[in-house]
C-alpha cells in the first residue's frame, strides 16, 4: 500500500465558522475534505445540502469528498456534481439505481464510491466494484460523529482487498484515531475520515501530522508533508 489520504470530516467542525475551520485543516496538510450530507430520513440526523457545499466550495482548493447519507440519492446527485465535487459516495442501502448513479458521477469526471453500513454485506456491491473508484466502509452506524469504531468491519476491508475488482481506494469512516487508523490501514484501507479526532483536538495540525506519521510508518511511499 502506498498513498494514504487523510480526510477531516466537517461534521465535527464549528458550523459558525466553517471557512476558518476548513482553512485550518487545509493548512495542516489534510488531503481531502469529507462532507457528510444527512437528510433525517436515511439517517436520524440532518446536516447541510448543496447550498452550503456550494458556498464553501469557493473558500478552498481542497478536493471535496461528499458522503451522501440520503434516501434515493439519485434525486440530488447532479446538484452536487455541478458544484464541483471530486469524490462522491452514496449508500447502497438507499437506492435501487446504483449503476445509473455511478454513470452520472463519471460523466462529471468525479470519483465514484459506494458506501456500506457496518452490517451490510459486501455481496451487495460486488456487481459494481469494477466501475468504482472507491468503497466507503462505515466503521460506525451512519448519522453521528464521535462514536466508537466497530472492529468487526476490519474483516470486511480485508475481504474487499482480496477481491479481483476491488477499486484502488478503500475509505474507512467513523471512530478513526491514531490507533484505529493503523488497524484499518493494516486491513487495507487507504483513505481515513476523521471528524472528532481532528476537529475536537487542541492542536489540529499536530493531530493530522501524528495520523500521517502513523500511516506512513506502514507505507512504502514517503509522506508528502
Ligand atoms: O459519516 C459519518 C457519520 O455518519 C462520519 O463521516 C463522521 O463524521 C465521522 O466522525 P468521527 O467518528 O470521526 O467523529
Ligand atoms: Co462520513
Amino acid at each position: 500500500m502506498d498513498e494514504m489520504l487523510i480526510a477531516p470530516s466537517l461534521l465535527s467542525a464549528n458550523f459558525a465558522c466553517l471557512q476558518q475551520e476548513i482553512a485550518t485543516v487545509e493548512k495542516a496538510g489534510a488531503d481531502i475534505l469529507h462532507l457528510d450530507v444527512m437528510d433525517g430520513q436515511f439517517v436520524k440526523n440532518i446536516t447541510f445540502g448543496p447550498c452550503v457545499v456550494k458556498c464553501i466550495r469557493e473558500t478552498t482548493q481542497m478536493p471535496f469528498d461528499v458522503h451522501l447519507m440520503i434516501d434515493r440519492p439519485e434525486r440530488y446527485i447532479e446538484d452536487f456534481l455541478r458544484i464541483g465535487c471530486q469524490w462522491l459516495s452514496f449508500h447502497i442501502e438507499a437506492t435501487d439505481c446504483a449503476a445509473d448513479i455511478i454513470k452520472k458521477i463519471k460523466e462529471y469526471n468525479c470519483k465514484a464510491a459506494i458506501a456500506i453500513k457496518p452490517n451490510t454485506d459486501i455481496d451487495t456491491i460486488t456487481p459494481y466494484l469494477a466501475d468504482l473508484d472507491m468503497v466507503l466502509v462505515m466503521s460506525v452506524e451512519p448519522g453521528f460523529g464521535g462514536q466508537k469504531f466497530i472492529e468487526k468491519i476490519l474483516e470486511k476491508i480485508i475481504q474487499l482487498r482480496k477481491m479481483p475488482d476491488c477499486p484502488k481506494y478503500i475509505q474507512v469512516d467513523g471512530g478513526i484515531n491514531g490507533e484505529t487508523a493503523l488497524k484499518a490501514a493494516e486491513a487495507g484501507a487507504n483513505i481515513f475520515v476523521a471528524g472528532s479526532y481532528i476537529f475536537k483536538s487542541n492542536q489540529i495540525s499536530n493531530t493530522i501530522q501524528n495520523l500521517r506519521d502513523v500511516l506512513y510508518g506502514l507505507s512504502t511511499k514517503k509522506s508528502p508533508h
